[in-house]
């Protein structure tokens, strides 16, 4: 029997996870918007021998608007700014752009030369897979005559702006459930789901067996591994998963869903970037900024997802944060009721709480 070796050809999806992998590691991908094809290397992995095979392609850093404000660099391309690389750059003014660490002790010096002409989509999507990577949202970015022709050439992964920009909710797919007795209730059944573009898995914790056609008490839980895990006094995590763990099992009942959106979708790595940034006092929305994301990088509709898989579509929500209230709303689910989870203040998180009522919204 013979198949179609069509199949075998990776999928736009499948493109966008290696390209985001090829970043994560240093290598460049190649990406087109029509006629229009440029290299991308993102700034943090970048390195001394693939930034020297940039000279003379008329490379520019392309950051978002965030990071340009800190750097006092005009963002004429609205959501992000391109500056041209300096003619005796190294990797040490790349690294420097990108990450604020240094901002304080030794700040970077214009005049910088922005760039305002050609296409933008192609830097939107080098700023998207980036974020996708997890890493700093900065990359070099250098023309190429022939894109197709380059990428084949030097063996790397090519996709179109297009994909990398798509908003469309990734289809998350369920791969097991088991059950799992708990402290908090011996009825427990823990829910996999795998979104199919290879990110990273999110959890369902289901605690009893809810009536699927009565409001279920809710939690969606983003993933901290400070808090959850190592019981950090930084933030009220830990004590909101136990809380909220604790009340779904005296009630015999409830849902809490496990987003692995670290940092409020920025990921470990740029949270403790974040963290070291209050610890030269930025509040935990400054440093976000500084960083070059938005104050809150999670895309709630996963949660939203998961929960209509599991047959849910009305909630008693766990939360003193509005806007997650409103992105179910928007996914069609229905909040019957906020139920507030305020536990775990201490004097490390007074700050970062009042920051939280204070910039996000959140209710206290
Ligand atoms: N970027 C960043 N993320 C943080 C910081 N402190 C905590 N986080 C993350 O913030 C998220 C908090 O998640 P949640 O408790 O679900 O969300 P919330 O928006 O506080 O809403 P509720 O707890 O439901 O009221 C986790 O992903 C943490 O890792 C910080 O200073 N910077
Ligand atoms: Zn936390």
């Amino acid at each position: 029997m013979t198949f179609p070796t069509t199949a075998l050809i990776p999928t736009l999806t499948e493109r966008l996870a290696r390209a985001r992998a090829d970043l994560g590691m240093g290598v460049p991908v190649v990406v087109c918007d029509g006629d229009h094809a440029v290299m991308i290397l993102a700034a943090e992995t970048l390195t001394e021998q693939r930034l020297a095979t940039l000279k003379g392609m008329d490379p520019v850093l392309t950051i978002t608007a965030h990071r340009a404000a800190t750097l006092k660099v005009p963002a004429y391309d609205g959501d992000i700014a391109r500056v041209a690389l300096p003619n005796d750059v190294d990797l040490r003014w790349v690294r420097a752009m990108a990450d604020p660490a240094d901002d304080l002790s030794s700040p970077m010096k214009g005049p910088f030369k922005p760039a305002r002409e050609g296409q933008t989509d192609v830097h939107r999507a080098g700023i998207a897979l980036t974020k996708m990577a997890r890493l700093l949202p900065a990359c070099v970015v250098a023309p190429l005559d022939d894109g197709s022709a380059f990428a084949s050439m030097h063996d790397l992964t090519r996709l179109d702006a297009k994909t990398a920009l798509d908003t469309d909710l990734t289809p998350l797919d369920p791969v097991i459930s088991a059950r799992l007795p708990l402290d908090v209730s011996e009825a427990g059944r823990l829910h996999i789901f795998r979104p199919e573009d290879g990110a990273e898995e999110h959890y369902a914790i289901e605690i009893g067996n809810p009536d699927r056609a009565a409001p279920v008490l809710a939690r969606l839980h983003s993933a901290c591994f400070t808090g959850d895990v190592l019981g950090s006094l930084k933030c009220d995590c830990g004590p909101q998963l136990r809380g909220a763990m604790v009340q779904m099992g005296s009630e015999g009942a409830g849902v809490l869903l496990y987003l692995n959106q670290e940092g409020r979708g920025i990921g470990l790595a740029n949270k403790m970037r974040a963290y070291s940034l209050q610890n030269q006092g930025f509040d935990t929305v400054e440093a976000n900024h500084r960083l070059g994301f938005a104050d809150d990088e999670r895309d709630f509709r996963i949660g939203a997802e998961i929960l209509r898989k599991l047959g849910f579509s009305q909630v008693r929500l766990l939360t003193n944060n509005p806007e997650k209230i409103a992105k179910l709303e928007s996914c069609g689910l229905t909040v019957t009721e906020r139920v507030p989870l305020k536990v775990g203040e201490n004097r490390h998180n007074q700050a970062y709480l009042a920051t939280k009522a204070k910039k996000s919204g959140h209710l206290l």
